[in-house]
């Protein structure tokens, strides 16, 4: 397989424009175009965090305090970027993170297909949000040969909670990725200056307009009265009583590899791993549910370390090929993005995913060519060091 590298040649040959014509190529440009092409309104909830989103910032300036140290003369002619996932040999240690209003970040509000295709085209894989403008089954329709993971909100329903399970199985998702730091949203200034949550429209609500169990809850279908709808979801949405008691429920759900995600406290792996999970996924939601909390990479190693032989997927705050980089020297297996790409789709569609997938990659790629770390094998703890 080429390198990831190679996207490197193809933009000095071809230039940008023969590639993605006119897309940026560092993260301060894409971030401030992106923004540009998203409606005020969806900005502030894409771009916008708890608080005053100081833990927000914390997740990208921590990266700062890592410094990777190169290794000369080492034979860079053999790079692998391939990692083991849950059974599954992916290309990369990129993922998707899950974004719950991508429908609506792209042009034509098909958010979400357009990610799946960017995933099929990259072998990146994308962890589908139940938030999502299109039903999970056309999602899962668009993602070629590549893994797809569905993400979880726990309704407080639970017949409607293992529908959502039973169909991610049957449309052929290969894991169940359970978030729990959202049972309800935290306090975001910039939303509630502006009344902004896209889901009190009905804008991410497909998963739940057609499925069974949710439209049985309701006196009329959806289509036929939207607010209704609406108010039956955000009744049922998150469920406040949820317990580590219910992880066995979790694990009986599904056969399908189990990801908790958002944990950040070692004593929470510690119950996960004792719980039957594959994975444990440290994250602080970006930011984006609880303001005063540390980085999710300052928790990173810690959380490595209490998950022993259990692997570990991190996001929060990535934003190039270095950041990528240092999470897996920190000890991290596969590393998620979520705004990055948000800004690809608004600006480019599918292909300007796609670009923004591939330039990550050929960052992380190139950057451990020439720093001596030619395999992911070859990063672990002396790779770095805190500055
Ligand atoms: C607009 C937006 C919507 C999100 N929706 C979801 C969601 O539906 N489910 C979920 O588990 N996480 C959701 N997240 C959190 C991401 O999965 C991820 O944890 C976070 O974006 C990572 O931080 P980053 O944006 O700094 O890369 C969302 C994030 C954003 C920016
Ligand atoms: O915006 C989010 O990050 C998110 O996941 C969410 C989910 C439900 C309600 C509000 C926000």
């Amino acid at each position: 397989m080429a390198n990831f590298g190679d996207y490197q040649f193809e933009i000095y040959l071809n230039g940008l424009s023969g590639v993605m014509p006119t897309m940026p190529m560092t993260y301060a440009e894409l971030e401030e175009r992106g923004s540009r092409a998203l409606d005020p309104w969806l900005l502030s909830y894409v771009a916008g965090g708890a608080g005053d989103e100081h833990t927000q910032d914390l997740n990208v300036s921590v990266f700062d305090d890592w410094g990777l140290i190169p290794r000369m003369l080492v034979d860079g002619s053999q790079r692998d970027l391939s990692v083991e996932l849950c059974g599954m040999t992916l290309p990369s240690p990129l993922l998707m993170a899950p974004v719950g209003v991508i429908g609506v970040c792209a042009q034509d509000g098909h958010g979400d297909l357009a990610v799946a295709r960017a995933s099929a085209r990259t072998g990146v894989p994308m962890i589908a949000s139940t938030l999502a403008a299109d039903p999970l089954e056309d999602v899962a329709s668009q993602l070629g040969e590549t893994p797809g993971f569905f993400q979880l909100y726990t309704p407080n329903d639970r017949e409607l909670a293992e529908s959502l399970v039973h169909r991610a199985e049957k449309a052929g998702f290969k894991g169940i990725v359970v978030t729990l730091d959202t049972w309800v949203p935290g306090w975001r200034p910039r939303d509630l200056t502006r009344s902004n949550f896209p889901q009190l429209r009905g804008l991410a609500l497909e998963n739940y307009f057609s499925d069974p169990v949710f439209v049985s809850r309701l006196a009329r279908p959806p289509r036929e009265d939207l607010q209704a709808a609406v108010g039956t979801w955000a009744l049922t949405f998150g469920n406040p009583s949820l317990t580590w008691k219910d992880l066995t429920w979790f694990r009986s759900m599904t056969s399908l590899p189990l990801i908790l995600k958002g944990i950040m406290h070692p004593e929470d792996v510690r119950r996960a791993v004792d719980g039957g999970v594959d994975a444990i996924y440290c994250s602080n939601h970006g930011g984006r549910q609880a303001n005063g909390g540390l980085a999710s990479l300052d928790m990173l190693p810690d959380v490595v370390e209490a998950a022993g032989e259990i692997p570990v997927v991190f996001d929060s705050g990535v934003r190039s090929g270095d950041h990528i980089v240092k999470a897996l020297a920190l000890g991290a297996r596969a590393v998620g993005v979520g705004r990055p790409y948000v800004y690809g789709l608004a600006l480019g569609g599918e292909d300007g995913v796609v670009h923004v997938l591939r330039s990550l990659l050929a960052e992380a790629d190139l950057l451990m060519a020439v720093d001596g770390y030619p395999r992911i094998a070859d990063l672990g703890p002396a790779a770095l060091r805190r500055r």
